[in-house]
């Protein structure tokens, strides 16, 4: 109890997350799955959260977190794409403010991470109805999408994978005619050159698409346009 060793793990944890620096999906996976309460999303969230204060992690955490969840309040989306799934930390944010009629598709390329991802949604209390992991690229995800959706259009996408694939999934989206005028694009890590290609791209079309507001490097992007004039 000592202020002495209190400090002295503190450093040893903070040595650790440098040392380690890679994001270890098995390790986050059982330790979300073992320290959470199953059933509860806002304890799996939690947990995720805990867990990033000792160790690399790859979510969006906390502060994003409640970004996204404002825009999901606001926007209320019925169909959502996630692009870059992880372990599943943004898709349990997400499936907790939708509708139990609404549907998260979420894409990861990484078959053990999409296994994984896929079964800390289902820890959280989602049912198989209301997401659907697709473990592939983002670009035959959305190749595919249109598969999935029928008539129905994309109300939000989230960008939060390679940010150089943004802007090439971006134009795939809209080639495809995934989104409407009513979409919302939220783009993570938006600092990095893929996605300042997407900005630039963005700049060129001001009647198609307005950026709405940012926290951190996470930005809220509104579509205006059914499909892109050019
Ligand atoms: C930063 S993590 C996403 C974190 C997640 N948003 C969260 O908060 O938990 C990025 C993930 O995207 C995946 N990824 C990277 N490029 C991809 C691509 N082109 N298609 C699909 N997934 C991709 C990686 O394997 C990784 O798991």
């Amino acid at each position: 109890h000592s202020p002495l060793r209190a400090l002295y793990r503190c450093l040893c944890e903070k040595v650790l997350k440098v040392l380690c620096g890679n994001v270890c999906v098995r390790r986050t996976h059982a330790y979300i799955f073992s320290e959470c309460t199953h059933g509860q999303a806002e304890s799996v969230l939690a947990t995720f959260d805990l867990y990033s204060k000792k160790h690399a992690s790859a979510s969006i955490g906390p502060e994003k977190g409640v970004f996204l969840d404002e825009v999901l309040r606001r926007k209320a989306p019925l169909r959502v794409l996630e692009l870059g799934m992880h372990c599943g930390y943004t898709s349990v944010r997400i499936l907790r403010m939708l509708p139990t009629f609404g549907k998260l598709f979420t894409v990861e390329m990484d078959p053990l991470t999409a296994e994984k991802g896929e079964e800390i949604i289902l820890v959280a209390g989602f049912k198989n109805s209301q997401f659907q992991v697709l473990p592939c690229s983002s670009a035959e995800a959305i190749s595919s999408l249109a598969s999935h959706l029928g008539e129905e259009r994309l109300d939000l996408v989230v960008m939060d994978h390679d940010p150089e694939q943004y802007l090439p999934d971006f134009l795939a989206l809209q080639r495809e005619n995934l989104l409407s005028k009513h979409s919302v694009l939220i783009l993570n890590r938006v600092v990095k050159a893929g996605a300042q290609a997407v900005m630039e791209y963005l700049s060129t079309k001001p009647h198609n698409y307005s950026v709405c507001q940012q926290v951190k490097d996470m930005l809220e992007i509104h579509c205006h346009m059914e499909r892109e004039d050019s």
